[in-house]
């Protein structure tokens, strides 16, 4: 129920128009009682009126059937339209407000997620929630409004009818929905459980659907996939069966309530103590109030689906932070100098990769760091951008990193990651992902810079060459340089290259380093560190740092 209030509360902005959507539920809800009613007594008074001859004035009554159905039909449009507009608003908002939550988790804390499952949360997850409000909140209001103010109606004209009724629509409107929200809990939070993970292993499958065709291993993911499905459809059978036993309930509730009302006003009508017509009003009211009752069972059937969405929801965006922001005035750094005393670090707490790093860099200056697979490279690139914590000092222009603000820090900083990703637009998309014009004067000396002049001079479309999905429609190289121009395109005055020549032959590695090294050895104020395992990307450092394979822990 705590995630039922965080989600109310998610959702302030649009409480007026949830409560007005409630309200116009009510009155639709109402006016049908009514409608039903009034339409029961009169059929019924025309009869009687038309079988003794007496005279019968229809001209109120029939005007008040017309206005009730209006009513009813135009509350009914409205309701949907506030109901429904209220509730794609909140899923827009929620959606904003869990991608704004991820954002400063990634990457650390996002890992451990498989695939599709942070995506399987922003998307379908928050979708689920389109029930909270629309398909129970108000339906549960809406319907318990009506049975009580129904029940008041009928017992001002027949306090045994009220009677007769008040079991069978207690029963239906209270007893059977808390019956079925207890049985559906455990098929409902399964369902949401095992889609999720049907999510994430067929996203997986498509992301790697060439390994898994190269390898022979795709029957053994479709297997995987098709044992999922059945748990998925398992838990949906039952929540299946268990909506079919509320809807058999429901109308044996309505069918024994119609028989009780008909007894206790019968025998009314038969004393003489109530006018004959109020029979069909009160039988036709009955049934319009099973109506109402029986959207209950249903609003509480999907309750526990859409709470184990929300939970899931809730646990992605409190996550702890993998690493605290610095509160407070940003100190401003000296310069681009980055010094390291010190410096352990790992990406899981029992096995330590950097340890004890000591290095200083002048602003200016240019290292090389290089060394075995898994010596920690790119770790040491994760700290410097505080995707990660580390033990002992580093500090950038004197400034110690940690009481660096992250959004100071990333002004500072320009980097090239080891998996660079493209986005899914034109090579001029990807290089200004923020939007923002290109830099024109500084664009012709990146492109020659990162080795793409000729290449893109040669596309019929230049800059306007679509990359495809994640880079699929350029090559390896073609990527890799689109990516390292961005990274140059950025103004910062500390520079990180994680591999900068991966994937180019050995005429363009070397026409590339070229270039990095003219653009920064006349660069005195930025200082670049440089990740490679290529021979001749060493030349780009003033210095070359090896790192070791870290020892195994005491
Ligand atoms: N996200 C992670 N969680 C846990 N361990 C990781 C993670 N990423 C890398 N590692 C492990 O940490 C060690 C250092 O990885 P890192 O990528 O920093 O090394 P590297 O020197 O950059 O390697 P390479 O030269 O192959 O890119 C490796 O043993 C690696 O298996």
């Amino acid at each position: 129920m705590k995630s039922l209030l965080r989600f109310l509360r998610l959702s302030r902005g649009q409480w007026f128009w949830m409560i007005c959507g409630i309200l116009l539920g009510m009155l639709v809800m109402s006016a049908n009682a009514l409608l039903m009613a009034l339409s029961g007594w009169f059929i019924a008074s025309m009869a009687v009126a038309g079988a003794s001859g007496t005279a019968f004035n229809f001209f109120f009554p029939s005007a008040g059937i017309r206005f009730l159905a209006i009513v009813r039909t135009v509350g009914r449009y409205a309701e949907r339209l506030v109901t429904h507009g209220a509730t794609f608003r909140i899923l827009a908002s929620l959606r904003v407000w869990l991608f704004n939550r991820l954002a400063p988790l990634a990457p650390a804390a996002l890992e451990r997620h498989a695939g599709g499952d942070v995506a399987g949360r922003l998307r379908a997850d928050v979708d689920a929630l389109e029930n909270l409000y629309l398909r129970i909140l108000a339906p549960l209001v809406t319907g318990w409004f009506t049975l009580a103010g129904g029940l008041l109606f009928l017992a001002w004209f027949s306090p045994p009818a009220a009677l007769a009724l008040l079991p069978f629509l207690v029963g239906a409107g209270v007893l059977l929905p808390l019956v079925l929200r207890s049985r559906s809990e455990g098929p409902g939070r399964e369902a949401v459980h095992h889609a999720a993970e049907l999510r994430s292993r067929v996203t997986e499958g498509l992301q790697g659907i060439e390994e898994l065709i190269l390898l022979g291993a795709v029957e053994r993911q479709a297997a995987t996939v098709e044992e999922l499905s059945a748990r998925l459809v398992a838990s949906q059978e039952r929540l299946g069966r268990i909506g079919s036993f509320s809807n058999g309930g429901m109308q044996a509730c309505a069918g024994a309530a119609g028989a009780a009302v008909l007894l206790a006003a019968g025998v009314q009508v038969a004393a003489g103590e109530i006018p004959g017509p109020w029979l069909a009003m009160l039988l036709l009211c009955a049934a319009a109030l099973f109506e109402a009752v029986s959207q209950l069972p249903a609003a509480l059937h999907l309750l526990p689906g859409a709470l184990a969405a929300a939970n899931r929801i809730f646990e992605l965006a409190d996550a702890p932070l993998p690493v605290a922001d610095a509160a407070g005035p940003a100190p401003i750094p000296r310069d681009a100098s980055v010094v390291f005393r010190q410096v352990s670090a790992s990406y899981l707490p029992e096995q330590p990769v950097l340890q004890d790093l000591r290095l200083t860099v002048p602003a200016g200056g240019s290292v090389v760091f290089t060394g075995p697979s898994g010596s920690g490279k790119s770790l040491l690139f994760d700290l410097l951008l505080r995707f990660r914590d580390y033990d002992g000092s580093i500090l950038l222009g004197e400034v110690e990193l940690r009481d660096l603000p992250k959004d100071a820090l990333r002004t500072m900083i320009t980097a090239l990651p080891q998996r660079p990703h493209l986005l899914n637009g034109t090579i001029r998309d990807n290089l200004t992902l923020d939007g923002s014009e290109l830099p024109e004067e500084a664009l012709e000396q990146v492109l020659v810079d990162s080795g793409l002049h000729s290449w893109i001079a040669s596309l019929p479309q230049g800059l306007d060459t679509p990359v495809g999905i994640n880079g699929s429609a350029v090559s390896g190289g073609e990527a890799r340089r689109i990516a390292l121009a961005r990274t140059l395109l950025k103004k910062a005055p500390i520079v990180l290259l994680d591999e900068p020549t991966e994937g180019l032959d050995a005429a363009t590695e070397q026409e590339v380093v070229t270039c990095l090294q003219r653009r920064f050895r006349h660069s005195a104020e930025t200082t670049l560190l440089v990740i490679s395992h290529r021979p001749a990307c060493l030349a780009l450092g003033d210095t070359v740092v090896r790192l070791g394979r870290p020892s195994s822990p005491p």
